[in-house]
């Protein structure tokens, strides 16, 4: 027996079931592809909405649907679970975790959930407060429930732990990580047992503040390896570190390694965090550990001294590919730091590396260890000047997947440029609880702020789908999107590749050159990857739809150039023959403009802006402009009385939609300040938003 269990043997030999999608990334490879070929490029043209399923939250969709034997499992905002007919759409059951609302505030990004996994008639998730849940495939009722954060350890005094990716499965060991690098985190995992979700064991990324055991298998390592490259007394020791492993963890039947990648460091400051010493492991890098044991095998650092939010939890993909004549099993990676990195499977070993996008914080890398050559500017911690950072904290890419078709040889990434303004918080650090802790100016968050210089910064966005051969490194073509954060991609036998963007449209490609074969109106921003499947011998193509994410929560107003849609969240799938039509109408026009209050304090309106940047804008856009996901303040009706404004924000009178009550962080007046400021951004933009409602794509012409 090799552990492997009858799901995992299905898994390792997914092409003998092309017409399920049982794990994340499809295979332990996760490279997307499915060699279904009955939609392809000569009928793909025809291909029409079989059916949809309406979600019953109107956020961010991120998850990639599993599909076992005809039943379709999503997991969707909220950390919510429904399993559907494959063929009609139709709901079987639904899962409800009730995640507390006020806890939407301790995680960057959304309270997105990416996907389940599955193992052994079970199918499990994990949810935004910190559970992993195992939940049975026919009924959906609760086979267990535990909380993956563990009181006792050493956490960072933030404790701001969310779980939003997917959990995979390695040889019946169920596996998760967590996000919260931004508040305040000290990443790890943890490995349950599938049957009883007991824990097996955890590796924590960064080391014990004390450099004393966890009791953990990271342990040695931690203790013999990586404290050394940490300041004893920096940031870190009291904020976490960082280091989460939020997004990508893989099982590799063929080295039989689990790899994590592994997040941002915690405070980003650099010169806070670590008192601008040593590379700080294992933050922006892959580690390769044994999936009974959790022990420590090999690491590859990206990113060493990381200042940017340069995560390389972005996709772990594994590929044989022939490198000088030989056919090598490798990893190949693109994290958010803009490098393409091919890293031998089994050893960690750096066979080459190579800029997928523009970058301006590295020259390159070393050839023979794969250590950044960087442009010394890009280390804004250490020369204390503002830095405009190519790629920025959003990467060049991010958690959106991206797909390897076998048959072309490229891989398929949905790139982007999304530049960040990077300026060091003055006078030391100062963490807020349920805030962002950086160690950056939170008045400037990233987006420049003269007008002349948003209008650069719109300039230089942008989003596409980077076709690229990892034999040359090299770009082979590109697809140019309106903007970035479009969705994640899938390649097919069919010779195609899938994408829903961010305008709202569903696309099918020609994977051997790009050509543009099939689009289709889904109405709302897709930022989630399809997944195609078999149900009654008969092809499908599934996508979550759903704009949300950070890219429209932070960037606000700005991030309406990628497509401008209000989001309808729901599950659509196609089919040759299907027989939905198109989807029906709804409201298109989002928040509207509403004439705000004309009176406002302008002596309170500066520290209202302070607060705002604080503790509003990463869910409700810079400088008060929203994203069309969350509510826009400028127009909301709370913001006509003092009051009614101190309730929601006070004292949660929303908390049950999302809203958390912030009478913990700022007194009555701040809160008092962050009104007058609303009510002065909204008449400072209130014509300009009506009028550009008029516009054909309902943009303004002058954004910033
Ligand atoms: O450092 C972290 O712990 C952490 C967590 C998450 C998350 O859990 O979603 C994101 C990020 N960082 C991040 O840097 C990022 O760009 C990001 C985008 C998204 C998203 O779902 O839209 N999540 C996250
Ligand atoms: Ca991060």
């Amino acid at each position: 027996d090799d552990g492997q269990g009858a799901t995992g043997e299905a898994i390792i030999h997914a092409d003998d079931h092309p017409g399920n999608w049982m794990t994340y990334g499809r295979t332990y490879s996760e490279q997307r592809y499915s060699p279904l070929d009955q939609i392809n490029r000569s009928n793909v043209g025809n291909l029409k909405l079989a059916w949809y399923l309406d979600l019953d939250t109107n956020r961010g969709q991120e998850g990639t649907p599993l599909v076992v034997d005809g039943v379709m499992y999503a997991t969707t905002n909220w950390s919510m679970m429904k399993a559907v007919d494959a063929a009609t759409g139709k709901l079987l059951w639904s899962y409800d975790p009730r995640v507390p609302g006020n806890i939407a505030d301790k995680g960057c990004c959304d309270t997105v959930n990416r996907g389940a996994a599955y193992w052994n008639g079970k199918v499990y998730f994990g949810t935004f407060d910190g559970r992993l849940i195992a939940l049975d495939a026919k009924t959906g009722k609760l086979v267990w429930s535990v909380n993956t954060i563990p009181p006792e350890a050493e956490l960072g005094k933030q404790r701001s732990y969310t779980v939003d990716g997917a959990p995979r499965i390695a040889k019946g060991r169920v596996i998760i990580g967590n996000g919260g690098s931004e508040f305040g985190a000290r990443g790890f995992v943890t490995a349950f047992d599938a049957e009883t979700g007991k824990v097996d064991w955890r590796f924590f990324t960064v080391p014990n503040p004390k450099n004393e055991p966890d009791h953990a298998a990271s342990d040695s390592v931690l203790m013999n390896k990586a404290y050394q490259t940490w300041s004893p007394t920096g940031a870190w020791t009291r904020q976490g570190g960082g280091g989460t492993v939020w997004d990508s963890l893989v099982y590799d039947p063929v080295t039989d390694l689990v790899y994590l990648g592994v997040g941002n460091g915690s405070p980003w400051n650099y010169k806070y965090r670590s008192e601008g010493k040593g590379d700080n492991l294992f933050l922006g890098s892959i580690v390769a550990l044994k999936p009974e044991t959790g022990e420590y095998v090999w690491h590859f650092q990206e990113t060493p001294m990381d200042q940017w939010d340069f995560t390389s939890v972005q996709q772990i993909m594994t590929l044989d590919l022939p490198i000088n004549g030989e056919t090598r099993h490798v990893i190949v990676h693109a994290p958010k730091n803009g490098f393409f990195y091919i890293i031998d499977a089994k050893t960690g070993e750096f066979i080459s590396g190579k800029n997928y996008v523009y970058v301006n914080w590295a020259s390159g890398l070393d050839p023979k260890t794969g250590r950044p050559i960087y442009n010394p500017d890009a280390l804004y911690t250490l020369t204390g000047k503002d830095w405009y950072g190519i790629p920025g904290d959003l990467g060049g890419h991010n958690f959106a997947a991206m797909a390897f078709s076998p048959k072309t040889g490229l891989v398929y990434i949905p790139a982007q440029q999304v530049p960040f303004l990077y300026t060091n918080q003055v006078g030391g650090f100062t963490p807020h609880p349920d805030s962002w802790n950086l160690g950056l100016d939170m008045n400037k968050v990233g987006i420049p702020d003269s007008p002349e210089a948003k209008q650069a910064f719109v300039k230089d966005l942008k989003g596409y789908i980077l076709a690229w051969d990892p034999q040359k490194q090299a770009e082979a073509w590109r697809v140019e999107h309106k903007g970035p954060w479009n969705g994640g991609i899938l390649a097919t036998g069919g010779d195609l590749l899938f994408q829903g963007l961010a305008t709202g449209e569903f696309h099918a490609y020609d994977a051997t050159n790009g050509t543009d074969l099939f689009h289709f109106a889904a109405d709302s921003g897709i930022i989630a990857p399809p997944v195609t499947y078999l149900a009654n011998g008969k092809q499908y193509v599934a996508v979550e739809v759903g704009w949300g994410g950070i890219y429209p929560f932070f960037l606000g107003g700005l991030a309406r150039t990628s497509g401008w849609t209000v989001n309808h969240s729901r599950i659509i799938a196609f089919s040759l023959d299907g027989k939905s039509g198109p989807l029906p109408k709804q409201n298109d026009q989002g928040f509207l403009p509403v004439k705000p209050p004309a009176q406002f304090d302008s002596k309170r309106t500066d520290n209202g802006y302070f607060q705002f940047q604080t503790y509003c804008a990463a869910c409700h856009g810079d400088n008060a402009e929203g994203g069309g996901v969350l509510p826009d303040l400028r127009w909301s009706g709370s913001i006509r009385h003092e009051d009614a404004f101190y309730n929601v924000v006070g004292r949660g009178a929303l908390t049950a939609y999302g809203m958390d009550r912030f009478d913990g962080n700022m007194n009555p007046t701040e809160i008092e300040d962050i009104r007058q400021f609303l009510i002065k951004r909204a008449n400072e933009t209130y014509q300009r938003e009506v009028d550009a409602r008029k516009n054909a794509d309902g943009i303004p012409e002058q954004l910033p």
